[in-house]
């Protein structure tokens, strides 16, 4: 990168590359590429995303644009905020026009589900040549865009690249940390999406907190062990890419991937929860990827099972809970429950 403060390209206008792109346009000129005209034109104007952050203001500097290639053609550095299942498509779309060997940064958190690969093995594939990483954590982006604090992990295979994006995108109330672990950051943000649905399926179910606890806490050891198995550190998956967004996303009534397991939980069959979402939950695509490259590499994975079980084979909720709902003592003798 040159000496003059590099340009940032935020592909995918949802709810955190806007949130994103809103950030890093603090610090350097930044163009957001959303699909719709419409938004583009609210984001100059008004700057505000209707759509995905009605209400909350954004850096009047924000540019933005609904063409990719003019999104694309003069970026110093591409961050990538597109859901994992559309991302390779809106990256070839970008070849012709990318300059050579720029870094790209992953802000998605899902596996690709035909192919089960990360997004920065996606971003290889498509974009040759370029350094590839991902910036990942606890980070509900309603939270973020109004200011309050919160940190992530920008890790880059190379130290020093991964410090001069973070200078990019470091702020006193979004602190980043850098890291060379891009896969133990990478498989955290995508696996914690999974046992998000778990969790909410108790929620929905009626389940106590003690009974949250412990499936956050044995979803984690599940995490840990697919992660470490796939090359990533433990420690990684121990911070904040891992335990700290695992928390989050388990308990925050703003997470999507919760919301599908708690309206699973209360009876709403699954295509009529995704239909009423505009929003996407990363880890209903992403159990299937999970679950062969469970498979694959021996790793037994109950929980991500039982979610797949419910997601893809119509199990009962009731029964991925079974044993561990409050079940109230009968009589000892007259009673019919257990
Ligand atoms: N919302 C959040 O709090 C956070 C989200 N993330 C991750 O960021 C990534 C993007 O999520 P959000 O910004 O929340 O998205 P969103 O759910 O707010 O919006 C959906 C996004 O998907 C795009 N999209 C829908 N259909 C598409 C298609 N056919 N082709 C291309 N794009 C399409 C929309 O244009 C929009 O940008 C996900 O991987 C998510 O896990 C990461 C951290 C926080
Ligand atoms: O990744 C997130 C928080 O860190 C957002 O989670 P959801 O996609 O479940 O809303």
């Amino acid at each position: 990168m040159s000496a003059r403060k590099p340009k940032v390209t935020v592909l995918g206008g949802g709810t955190w590359g806007t949130t994103v792109a809103s950030i890093t346009a603090r610090k350097t000129q930044t163009l957001l590429w959303v699909r719709d005209p419409d938004i583009a034109k609210a984001i100059n104007e008004n700057h505000r995303n209707p759509r995905y952050l009605a209400g909350f203001d954004l850096t009047a500097g924000l540019r933005a644009t609904a063409d990719l290639a003019e999104a694309v053609g003069d970026a110093d550095v591409l961050v990538a905020g597109v859901p994992s299942q559309y991302l390779r498509g809106v990256l070839e779309q970008t070849v012709a026009h990318v300059r050579p060997f720029i870094p790209v940064v992953s802000l998605v958190k899902g596996l690709e589900r035909g192919t089960r690969k990360r997004m920065t093995e996606v971003i290889g594939e498509v974009l040759p040549g370029h350094p590839a990483g991902v910036l990942s954590g606890p980070n509900i982006a309603h939270e973020v865009v109004q200011g309050y604090s919160a940190a992530a992990t920008l890790a880059m295979p190379d130290h020093r690249t991964a410090q001069s994006l973070q200078s990019l995108v470091h702020t006193s109330r979004y602190r980043v940390y850098t890291s060379e672990d891009v896969v133990g950051v990478e498989i955290a943000g995508a696996l914690k999406n999974v046992f998000a649905i778990a969790v909410g399926f108790g929620d929905g179910l009626g389940a106590g907190d003690n009974t949250r606890a412990m499936v956050i806490t044995r979803s984690l050891h599940e995490l840990t062990r697919l992660g470490v198995a796939m090359g990533g550190r433990a420690e990684t998956l121990a911070g904040l890419a891992g335990m700290g967004d695992l928390v989050v996303t388990c308990i925050s009534p703003h997470s999507r991937n919760r919301r599908v397991g708690f309206e699973l939980g209360r009876g709403k069959p699954l295509e009529e929860i995704l239909a009423s979402m505009h929003q996407v939950a990363e880890g209903v695509a992403t159990t299937t990827a999970v679950i062969r490259l469970a498979a694959e590499r021996g790793i037994e994975m109950p929980i991500a099972r039982e979610v797949d079980a419910v997601l893809n084979h119509r199990q009962p909720v009731e029964e991925t809970y079974r044993g561990l709902l409050r079940v109230t003592p009968g009589h000892e003798v007259d009673g019919e429950a257990w």
